[in-house]
């Protein structure tokens, strides 16, 4: 049987605007993910998908209602939590094997055995030889990858994406996307993945969740039947593929009209 590995339940979050307004950006709120599950998150802009992942997170708690992760009420930031998020968070001043050894360092890590297996890690995702570069001597992509391993390392239980790859060219985003899978399926994290592709989040989810225009609530969930290990570019020709793909607009369509 899967555990769940973050549940929301009957949430809601209200904010208060910089002219003293109260906006709800999220109602009614109910998600359950399994562990190991990869999910991915579509919704019109505005519509609460940021404040999800803040939610689970612990730094932005919900006005109303209950996150849980394992099965415990967040309370503050979780160790086993992980993000990526679509602004690279590498530090200029470090070079690559610095930057992935910085969070096992600051968990504590010997710094030499932090750098050897950040020297691994760094082979692992494609950047042998830049090791020593620094990132305003990469590509987006590279800078990417770096940020994949940053957070890989810290063998997160639960992955948080928002909108990691959006800022990439088409073709390095599926060399990313491919990248992504083949590091999850080797642990299995939880994944919440918010993306506004609807394409992006077919090919990479066991589920995609479609949320309504603001305040967002859960409008609809589609089990993705894709076999894995999937290979990104050759699953999207697929007809199962591009059925989804049509149904899922034809949901999100109606919220994202004016
Ligand atoms: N700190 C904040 N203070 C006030 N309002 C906020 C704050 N954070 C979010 N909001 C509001 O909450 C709503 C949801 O925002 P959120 O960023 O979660 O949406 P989103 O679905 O991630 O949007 P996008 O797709 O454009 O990234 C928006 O109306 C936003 O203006």
């Amino acid at each position: 049987m899967n555990h769940a590995a973050i549940e929301l339940e009957n949430v809601s979050r209200k904010f208060v605007s910089p002219q003293g307004k109260s906006i709800l950006a999220l109602r009614d709120f109910s998600l359950t993910v399994r562990e190991g599950e990869f999910c991915a998150i579509v919704g019109p802009t505005g519509c609460g998908k940021s404040t999800t992942l803040g939610m689970i997170t612990g730094l932005n708690p919900p006005s109303t209602g209950t996150v849980r992760v394992f099965g415990k009420p967040v309370e503050g930031i979780d160790p086993n939590i992980g993000f990526v998020f679509q602004a690279d968070a590498v530090f200029p001043w470090r070079n690559v094997v610095d930057n992935v050894a910085a969070g096992p360092i600051f968990r504590g890590m010997d710094a030499s055995a932090a750098r050897d297996k950040a020297t691994e890690w760094v082979r692992r995702v494609g950047l042998a030889g830049f090791e020593r570069h620094y990132p305003h001597q990469l590509s987006g992509g590279m800078r990417k990858r770096v940020a994949l391993a940053q957070t890989f390392i810290n063998e997160p239980r639960i992955l948080l994406m928002d909108e990691p790859f959006s800022a990439l060219d088409v073709q390095t985003r599926a060399l990313m996307q491919d990248e992504l899978l083949g590091l999850w399926s080797e642990r299995k994290a939880s994944v919440v993945f918010v993306t506004h592709d609807i394409d992006e989040a077919i090919a990479l989810a066991d589920r995609v969740v479609v949320l309504s225009k603001g305040p967002g609530s859960v409008k609809s969930i589609y089990d993705i039947p894709l076999a894995r290990p999937r290979d990104v570019s050759a699953a999207r020709y697929s007809k199962d593929f591009i059925d989804l793909s049509r149904q899922i607009w034809s949901d999100l369509k109606s919220e994202v009209q004016i």
